[in-house]
């Protein structure tokens, strides 16, 4: 069957910067791509890099699309993805959901299910945020570490944790900002509220992941890779090193969703999914194997929609 192909590049400006250790992020841009069949039913794809993570950067994704022709089969579409190299994540997760939605309905796809965590902003600002999510229903917050000096993040931690009510749980991401020291320091805070930190992300970069495996043995606050798992290469490396704690899959920037399935049906992982600040478009087949891989109890890290104001922009 052949397929008019198409792709636009497109901008979202967050009402609120993303503030986290590797800086702050003001503007989201990804790629919709777009394919039409000859009964003219439309099929859309998201190319979301987030390079700094570890994906492939814009340009390249936007280089990726351009030497790509118009018009296309799925024998062709097909033999793309599998001729995409793993150096081009994004783009294999955006054509392989595109090319999964001409092949199915997945309007029928049922992700209700799920459990969203919101994610407060880094700072004090977190202890006037989290009332508005907890009113429209989320009981799983998210909040950034290692982006004000420890001493200020460690005292408003103590008036979240007085503040926030009984049920709920808290989820502090480092995005690998924290050094040796202020890892065991937070830790070993969070070892004191065992029924209120779910887990720490990404305490220290992503090259000390022995010392990770070391803390993960010795704290009872579990410990999440993010950073250190953002492509399936290195979530299969980080498996195979003896990773047995939580595991973060950003399906916009890990790869091939078909190779995806594969390594959660394969091992039994305690995992997270997590937003790349996608579009409906991307969020939509995100959460599509969230539902389909989400084996345990933990709420999925899509909680960002205060961070967008207005609808998608028109592709
Ligand atoms: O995982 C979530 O709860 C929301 C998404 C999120 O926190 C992130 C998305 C993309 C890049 C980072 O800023 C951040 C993360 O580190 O997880
Ligand atoms: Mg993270």
């Amino acid at each position: 069957m052949k397929y008019q192909f198409s792709f636009r590049n497109i901008s979202q400006k967050f009402t609120r910067p993303v503030i986290t250790n590797h800086g702050v992020w003001e503007i989201r841009e990804s790629v919709i791509i777009r394919l039409i069949d000859i009964k003219g039913k439309i099929s859309w794809g998201e190319i979301a890099p987030i390079s700094w993570f570890g994906s492939e950067t814009l340009e390249e994704a936007l280089d990726f699309c351009h030497q790509l022709p118009r018009e296309i089969t799925s024998e062709i579409i097909f033999e793309i993805i599998l001729k995409i190299p793993d150096k081009l994540p994004a783009c294999q997760f955006g054509f392989e959901s595109a090319l999964e939605n001409l092949q199915e309905n997945h309007e029928s796809l049922n992700y209700h299910h799920l459990n969203f965590s919101g994610l407060l902003p880094a700072g004090k600002a977190a202890l006037n945020q989290w009332q508005n999510l907890w009113k429209q229903g989320y009981k799983t917050f998210k909040w950034k570490i290692g982006v004000n000096d420890i001493t200020e993040e460690l005292a408003i931690l103590n008036l979240l944790i007085d503040q926030l009510p009984e049920s709920a749980k808290l989820r502090l991401d480092a995005n690998g900002g924290l050094d040796d020291n202020a890892a065991k320091l937070w830790l070993e805070k969070c070892d004191n509220f065992p029924n209120k930190i779910e887990f720490i992300e990404q305490p220290l970069p992503v090259d000390k992941f022995s010392e990770m495996l070391e803390l993960s043995n010795y704290y009872s606050t579990k410990i999440a890779l993010d950073e250190s798992v953002a492509t399936l290469q290195q979530l299969e490396n980080c498996y195979q090193q003896g990773w047995r704690s939580i595991f973060v899959i950003k399906p916009g920037i890990v790869g091939s969703p078909s190779r995806l399935r594969k390594f959660c049906q394969q091992h039994q992982i305690d995992v997270v999914f997590s937003s790349v600040f996608e579009t409906a478009i991307g969020r939509q087949a995100a959460l599509k194997l969230a539902a389909e891989l989400s084996s345990n109890h933990r709420a999925v890290g899509f909680g960002i929609n205060h961070y967008f104001t207005g609808s998608i922009p028109n592709v």
